[in-house]
């Protein structure tokens, strides 16, 4: 795994190891969790086609006049899905920091279904809640739920990885995201015809609230950009052929803090660039069963630690987070 500049991990090398070579790479993991948690995941295995069919729906959506955006829009602010146009959300709020909102739109889907027996009336009414699609855009809602339950899938993969990674059973997350509650993202960033205000980015600093985080990035963009260890904003590359990803608050959690979830951004473009690149990028936000409580794994606390969190549950903790961000009514 090369590991001087951006860590590549690949996963087919993994899933086709034996058991004492996926501990090590495992080990290879552990090692970059503890340090940043942002790792690029080649070898995964989804198919190209699902990857251009959603980049291409995403293109035509926000190619789209804003009025056809509109159509598509979340009813309410704080409504999880659909097109959060400009000036919707502000991520640094989820940090406590009053910024001006976040230079982007971004349209916005959830779970393919509601699974049988759910009748929590939040989880009804925010992470279940019906997506708005765009009328009349053909294949969008194809492309769509294609590449949703391909993120799905690969997180899923990733978090077998991750349990070996700390040493536990393979399966162990397993009955934990049996049924998630993920969230796909696609983003636009537009042109900046005018100048930033100060404080304003096209992703104010935060750090994910769920398990992992698989991000797309255009090819050949830039922008996102890491805190490191030694405190100093890193750009992170978008990786032919890969995802990039990252770990969320949970994931944090769960580990008592072995494993960071780690301060990110997205910046603007130079100011002599005119303000003239757009980017585009999707994030998968994947996260664990709505009632799902995260409490501190008994093994990655050492000898006479003590938990330094107290326990939450997945859905009301992604709830409570998200509607920080939001800008009220
Ligand atoms: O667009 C990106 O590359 C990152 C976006 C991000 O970090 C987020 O939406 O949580
Ligand atoms: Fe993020």
């Amino acid at each position: 795994m090369p590991r001087a500049d951006f860590p590549i991990f690949d996963l087919s090398r993994f899933e086709a190891a034996g058991t004492e070579e996926r501990a090590w790479l495992g080990g290879e993991v552990d090692a970059i969790c503890r340090s940043t948690g942002f790792l690029a995941v080649s070898g995964h295995g989804v198919p190209q086609a699902i990857i251009d069919g959603a980049w291409s729906a995403a293109h035509d959506f926000f190619d789209l006049p804003a009025e056809r955006k509109q159509q598509a829009k979340a009813p309410y602010p704080g409504y999880p899905y659909g097109y959060l146009g400009p000036d919707s959300e502000a991520l640094a709020r989820s940090k406590g920091e009053d910024t001006p909102p976040d230079l982007k739109e971004s349209f916005n889907g959830g779970p393919l279904g509601v699974p049988e027996g759910v009748d929590d009336p939040d989880a009804l009414a925010f992470c279940y809640a019906p997506t708005i699609w765009p009328d009349a855009l053909a294949g969008f809602r194809d492309a769509w739920e294609a590449y949703y339950q391909a993120m799905e899938d690969l997180a899923a993969r990733i978090m077998r990885v991750f349990a070996v990674a700390l040493k536990l059973d393979e399966d162990f997350f397993a009955p934990t995201i049996d049924k998630p509650i993920s969230a796909l993202r696609a983003l636009n960033y537009p042109q900046q015809p005018v100048p930033p205000k100060p404080g304003q980015l096209r992703a104010g600093a935060h750090t994910d609230y769920g398990s992992l985080t698989i991000l797309l990035p255009q090819a050949g963009s830039g922008g996102l950009e890491i805190f490191t260890p030694e405190k100093v904003w890193r750009p992170v590359p978008p990786v032919p052929g890969a995802f990039v990803i990252n770990i969320g608050d949970l994931m944090a959690l769960w580990t008592n803090d072995r494993w960071v979830s780690t301060l990110h951004r997205v910046v603007n473009p130079a100011a002599d660039s005119g303000g003239t690149s757009r980017r585009q990028s999707f994030a998968f936000f994947h996260q664990p069963n709505w009632h799902q409580e995260i409490a501190c794994i008994p093994s990655c606390l050492a000898p006479g630690e003590q938990p330094k969190y107290a326990p939450v549950r997945s859905g009301p903790y992604l709830m409570g987070k998200f509607r920080s961000t939001v800008k009220a009514a």
